[in-house]
C-alpha cells in the first residue's frame, strides 16, 4: 500500500503526464490512499485502550441494582472482591462504580492520581444536607471555595495551636462525662450516647461558644443523636434517583424527603443560633468558630467572603463529622474490651501504673498510655467508622491497576475488606492490640500506609485527625479509669455494625458503672 502511494506520490511531484489525464482520474483515489496511510500510522502510534476492569453483569437498564442489597454495601462490595478482584465495576443504571481493595491500587488513585481523583461526586441526600454541597466533605475539588473552606477547618479551627489553646474546654466536657456517669452509677449507661453528649457539648462549644445552655442544650444534644443516625444511613444508602435522574421526582425509597425533612430542623437550630449571635454583635467579640465564619460572610467583598449556605455546610460537617465518628470509634472500643476481660484487665493494670488509683486523667498521660493507645488503633482496622470512606469521582478518564476508570466513574475505596484481608494482615479477626505494640511505628493511621486507612489518605483525608485521636483517647482512658464496667447480667457483647457512610453498632452497647477511684472527692470535680 505504501509503495503505491508512494509511487503515486513521485508521479505527481514530478508533474505526471498533464497530456494522458491521469491526475485528475487519480486525484481522489490518491488522497484516499494518503487518508489511509495517515489513519493507519495513527491507530499504530496509539496505545491500545486499557479494558474496563471486570464485573459482574446485572440487567439491562437497572444493571447490578437490584443485587446490591440496601444496607450492606460494603459486605456485598467485599464479596465481590473475592469473585472478581481488587479492582472491578458494576454499572448502577448508567452510572459506573469502580471499587478498589487493594492497598497498591489505592495507592495508585489517591497519590499517583491525586488530584484527578480528589473530586466528589455529591448524591441527592448530600446535597440536601450540606445545603447545596456547600460543605468540605461533598463539595467538589475543583470548586474555588473548597481550598479555603478546608483550610478554615484545618489549619485555623483544628490546628494544633488551637487545640492547645481549647485544651481546659476538652478538660472541663470529660470532667462533665466523668460525672455525670458518677451520679447514675449502678444504672444502666449507654456508653455510645454518653460519648456523643460529650463530643456534641465539646465541638459546640469549640464552634459556637455557650450559646446553648441548660435545657435547650440537653435538648439539642438529644436531637442531634437521633438526627445524626437517620443522616448517615440517608448518606450510605445507594439512592435510586442518583442513578435514573428521570424518575428522581418519585423519590421512590423516601430519602430525598427524609433529608429534607432533617435539613428543616438543622436548617432551623442554625439559624436561632447565627440570629442570636448577630443580636450579640455589638456587645462582647467571642473568638469561635461561628464568630470567624460570620466575620467572613460580613466582608463580601473579599475574596475569602463565604455565603450563608456555604456557613451552614461548613458547620454540618463539623458536627456530624466531628461527634458520630468519634463516639462511634468510642463505643466499638468499649465493646472490644467488654469482649476481651484479658485485654480490659491489662488497660486498667496499665492506667493504674501511668496515672495512679488517687488521680483522674489528664491530656499529658495520653501518650504515656501504649498499651491503650494500642487498642484504639487496633479498633480502628476492625471497626473502620467509614468502611467505604467518602467515595470519590474520577475527573477524567484515567488507567488504574491496567484498567481503564472513565471519567465521571463513582469510585469506592474498600477499606474495610483491606483491613479484614488474611493476605495483608496476621489474623484480621482478632482483636490483637499486641501487633501495634511490638511495632509502633510499623503501621501509622495517618494515610501514609495504604493497609491501614481509618482516616483515608491525601487531599481528601480526614480534617479532623488530631482531635478525634485525642478525643477518643481521653474519653476512653477516663471511662475506663474512673469507673468499673459490667454488662448487665445473661447479656452478650453484639458485635454487628449498621451500615451508613458512618457506621456504627446495630444494638447500643449498655453497660452498667460502678466507681473505680478510692478518692470519692474525684469525682466532684464537675463543672
Ligand atoms: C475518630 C474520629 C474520626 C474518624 C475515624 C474519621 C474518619 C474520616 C474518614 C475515613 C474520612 C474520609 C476520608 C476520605 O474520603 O479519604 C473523613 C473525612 C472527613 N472528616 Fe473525619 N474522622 C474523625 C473525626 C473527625 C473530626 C473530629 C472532624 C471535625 C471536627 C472530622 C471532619 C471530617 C471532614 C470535614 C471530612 C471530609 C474531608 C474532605 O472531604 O475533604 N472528622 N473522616
Amino acid at each position: 500500500m505504501f509503495q503505491t502511494a508512494y509511487s503515486l506520490l513521485s508521479w505527481l511531484l514530478n508533474g505526471g503526464n498533464q497530456k494522458d489525464g491521469f491526475l485528475p482520474a487519480a486525484f481522489p483515489f490518491l488522497v484516499a490512499m494518503l487518508g489511509l496511510s495517515l489513519w493507519y500510522l495513527f491507530l499504530k502510534a496509539r496505545k491500545p485502550m486499557a479494558p474496563l476492569p471486570p464485573g459482574p453483569l446485572g440487567l439491562p437498564i437497572v444493571g447490578y441494582l437490584p443485587f446490591l442489597g440496601f444496607d450492606n454495601l460494603h459486605l456485598v462490595f467485599t464479596e465481590l472482591a473475592g469473585v472478581y478482584g481488587p479492582i472491578y465495576k458494576l454499572w448502577l443504571g448508567n452510572k459506573l462504580i469502580v471499587v478498589i481493595s487493594s492497598p497498591s491500587l489505592v495507592k495508585e488513585v489517591v497519590r499517583d492520581h491525586d488530584i484527578a481523583f480528589s473530586e466528589r461526586e455529591s448524591p441527592i441526600a448530600a446535597q440536601i444536607i450540606t445545603f447545596g454541597s456547600n460543605d468540605i466533605a461533598f463539595d467538589s475539588y475543583s470548586s474555588p471555595s473548597w481550598k479555603h473552606k478546608r483550610k478554615i477547618l484545618a489549619s485555623d479551627m483544628l490546628s494544633n495551636a488551637n487545640l492547645n489553646a481549647c485544651y481546659d474546654l476538652r478538660r472541663e466536657k470529660v470532667m462533665e462525662m466523668v460525672g455525670d456517669v458518677y451520679e447514675n452509677v449502678g444504672m444502666l449507661t449507654d456508653v455510645g450516647e454518653l460519648a456523643f453528649r460529650t463530643l456534641t457539648s465539646l465541638i459546640g462549644n469549640m464552634v459556637w461558644g455557650g450559646e446553648i445552655q441548660g435545657e435547650q442544650r440537653t435538648i439539642v444534644e438529644s436531637q442531634f443523636k437521633k438526627i445524626f443516625a437517620e443522616i448517615v444511613v440517608f448518606l450510605g444508602k445507594p439512592n435510586i434517583s442518583d442513578f435514573f435522574p428521570s424518575i428522581a421526582w418519585f423519590d421512590i425509597q423516601g430519602i430525598e424527603r427524609g433529608m429534607k425533612k432533617i435539613r428543616q430542623s438543622f436548617n432551623e437550630f442554625l439559624d436561632s443560633v447565627i440570629e442570636e449571635r448577630m443580636k450579640k454583635e455589638t456587645g462582647e467579640q467571642k473568638s469561635d468558630v461561628l464568630q470567624m465564619l460570620l466575620d467572613l460572610h460580613k466582608n463580601q467583598d473579599s475574596p475569602s467572603s463565604l455565603t450563608m449556605n456555604q456557613i451552614k455546610g461548613i458547620l454540618v460537617n463539623i458536627v456530624v463529622a466531628g461527634t458520630d465518628t468519634t463516639s462511634g470509634s468510642t463505643e466499638w472500643a468499649m465493646s472490644e474490651l467488654m469482649q476481651h476481660p484479658e485485654i480490659m484487665e491489662k488497660v486498667k493494670k496499665e492506667l493504674n501504673d501511668v496515672i495512679g488509683v488517687n488521680n483522674t486523667v489528664e491530656e499529658f498521660h495520653l501518650p504515656n498510655l501504649r498499651y491503650l493507645n494500642a487498642v484504639i488503633k487496633e479498633t480502628f482496622p476492625l471497626h473502620p467508622v467509614l468502611p467505604l470512606l467518602v467515595p470519590r469521582c474520577s475527573a477524567r478518564s484515567l488507567t488504574v491497576g491496567g484498567y481503564t476508570i472513565p471519567k465521571d466513574s463513582r469510585v469506592f475505596l474498600n477499606t474495610w475488606s483491606i483491613h479484614r484481608d488474611p493476605n495483608i494482615w496476621d489474623n484480621p479477626m482478632e482483636f490483637q492490640p499486641e501487633r501495634f505494640l511490638n511495632e509502633p511505628g510499623k503501621l501509622d493511621f495517618r494515610g501514609n500506609d495504604f493497609r491501614y486507612l481509618p482516616f483515608g489518605s491525601e487531599r481528601r483525608k480526614c480534617p479532623g485527625i488530631n482531635l478525634g485521636e485525642k478525643m477518643l483517647s481521653f474519653i476512653l482512658a477516663s471511662l475506663l479509669h474512673s469507673f468499673e464496667w459490667k454488662l448487665p447480667q445473661d447479656e452478650k457483647v453484639d458485635l454487628s455494625g449498621k451500615f451508613g457512610i458512618i457506621m456504627g453498632k446495630k444494638n447500643p452497647l449498655h453497660l452498667i458503672p460502678t466507681p473505680r477511684l478510692t478518692n470519692l472527692e474525684l469525682y466532684k470535680r464537675k463543672s
